[in-house]
């Protein structure tokens, strides 16, 4: 096809005649528009006169750094998105590159495929900005609901963060929003139409876990009947988001690093690596620099993933959100359950939220309303249907333990050689069904040698509802 005045036009800026040449003939294929120059003086000079929809640029350039265009572009001419073209395993240039603004890299020597993937990617992303009419899945998408400076800060973030390729690193406590952050980015990013593939880390066995990720080919082991594509290949294009990345074992941890840094992945039983386009971010509630400092996480896959940190504060940092959160959730329910309409609180059963401490986050504030909405028939919801364990937490680290009721003579529900405590038959039955839950859960783990993901089998709950009542209940 020839280029056409609408097609798309694109900077390349490389000293090297070879590379040029190789990537004007790429995109030439792909009906864009190029013009290539040696130097970032020619460079800017191209951005003063025109406009590009994609800039490519060489790190090391004749008279400066390809840093210095990423950033004057991304100062200038932010809607451009530009990528730098790094030396055959300069990990830290490209991690600088991402963190200065580049929305990818690729690594020489190119790899036509990658390179073709990387330009549809930014094409798309220049696209958005256009007065395109916005995709129909972002109406759709979820939204997060807040309007605390934290959350309005957030949001901004997302955007920025859906604009560039960067592994993105979330952190914040259980039932935060950290998937639903993931989500978005993915979701206003240019990879939007592909699969946004959610996996979490801790409850996959250790055995299974490559298959899981790679794949595998028929007669790999016994019981592979055919190939089977793993999480990798089905997020290619997409979003892969690695949740509780900090419970992957190290043997792991080899695997996905050479994944992410080679951009291929080897399928079990395959002879050859394949070519995968997959955006990694990754989530956990634990510090993951602790766990590099204690030696359970690789320093090297650390630094490949963090390249960006977005922390997601917890409820009780912010408030003021409870009441909009609360009115969106019941909305939600009222759906769910087919209700005339959506229930609200008492003003009574508002406040005692809006100073509750919510050690589950927000996860939490919808399995309290789930659980009123069922139990009250009224349209609006009194206090007592909340059932909050302690409902007046003052406004500490909102730890579960410190908030549930006890037993005489134990603590945080536990007697002091660590064993549950008998339960207290003059409690109410919030607190003994309480006891009762922390009970069953020291079994089941004791039971499963402290596995979780055993654990949660044995007592019949998912992995995520099992995090979730052990943070409650403050067993963690
Ligand atoms: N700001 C928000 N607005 C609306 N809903 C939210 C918001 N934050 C979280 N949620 C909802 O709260 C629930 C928990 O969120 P999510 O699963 O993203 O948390 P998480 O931090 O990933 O949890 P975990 O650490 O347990 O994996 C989800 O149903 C999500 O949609």
């Amino acid at each position: 096809m020839t280029p056409t005045d609408t097609a798309p036009n694109a900077l390349i800026v490389d000293d090297e005649a070879d590379i040029r040449e190789l990537v004007e003939i790429t995109l030439a294929r792909m009906s864009i528009q190029t013009l290539a120059v040696a130097t970032l003086a020619e460079a800017r000079a191209a951005f003063e006169e025109g406009r590009f929809d994609l800039c490519l640029t060489d790190m090391r350039l004749p008279d400066g750094d390809g840093l210095d265009l990423v950033s004057y572009i991304n100062e200038r001419h932010p809607h451009c998105p530009v990528a730098v073209i790094t030396a055959y395993g300069s990990a830290d240039t490209a991690v600088s590159s991402l963190k200065a603004g580049a929305f990818d890299f690729v690594s020489k020597p190119i790899d036509v495929s990658g390179l073709r993937s990387l330009v549809s990617q930014a094409l798309k992303l220049a696209g958005l900005d256009h007065d395109a009419p916005p995709h129909p899945s972002l109406d759709a998408s979820p939204r997060l609901i807040g309007d605390t400076p934290s959350m309005q800060q957030l949001r901004q973030t997302i955007a920025k963060l859906a604009r560039s390729q960067a592994p993105v690193y979330i952190t914040g406590e259980s039932g935060t929003g950290k998937e639903l952050v993931a989500r978005m980015i993915h979701a206003e990013g240019p990879r939007m139409s592909n699969t946004f593939v959610p996996v979490n880390c801790g409850a996959i066995p250790s055995e299974l876990m490559e298959s899981e990720f790679f794949g595998y080919m028929r007669g790999a082991f016994t019981g592979a009947m055919r190939d089977t594509p793993g999480l990798f290949a089905r997020a290619d294009g997409g979003t892969l988001f690695l949740d509780e990345v900090a419970d992957l074992p190290l043997t792991m941890q080899v695997k996905l690093l050479r994944a992410i840094q080679e951009r291929a992945i080897r399928p079990v039983g395959a002879n050859d690596e394949t070519a995968v386009d997959v955006r990694v971010i990754c989530a956990t509630h634990r510090d993951l620099a602790t766990e590099v400092a204690r030696g359970s996480f690789r320093e090297d896959l650390y630094y490949r993933l963090n390249v960006i940190e977005v922390h997601v504060p917890p409820l009780r940092e912010r408030r003021a959100d409870i009441a909009a959160l609360t009115a969106r959730i019941l909305e939600a329910l009222a759906r769910k359950l087919r209700l005339r309409r959506a229930p609200h609180l008492s003003r009574e059963a508002l406040d005692a939220l809006e100073q509750y401490s919510f050690p589950g986050n927000i996860r939490e504030l919808e399995n309290i309303l789930e659980r009123a909405v069922t139990l009250s028939e009224d349209a609006v919801i009194e206090r007592q249907y909340l059932r909050l364990s302690s409902p007046l937490l003052d406004t500490g680290t909102g730890s579960a333990a410190s908030a549930a009721p006890t037993a005489p003579g134990t603590v945080g529900g536990y007697t002091s050689n660590g064993h549950p405590a008998p339960m207290d038959t003059s409690a109410d039955l919030e607190s003994q069904l309480e006891a009762l839950e922390r009970e069953r859960i020291q079994a089941a783990l004791e039971a499963c040698h402290y596995n979780k993901t055993k654990a949660a089998k044995h007592l019949g709950i998912t992995f995520r509802a099992l995090r979730y009542r052990l943070a409650k209940l403050g067993m963690n």
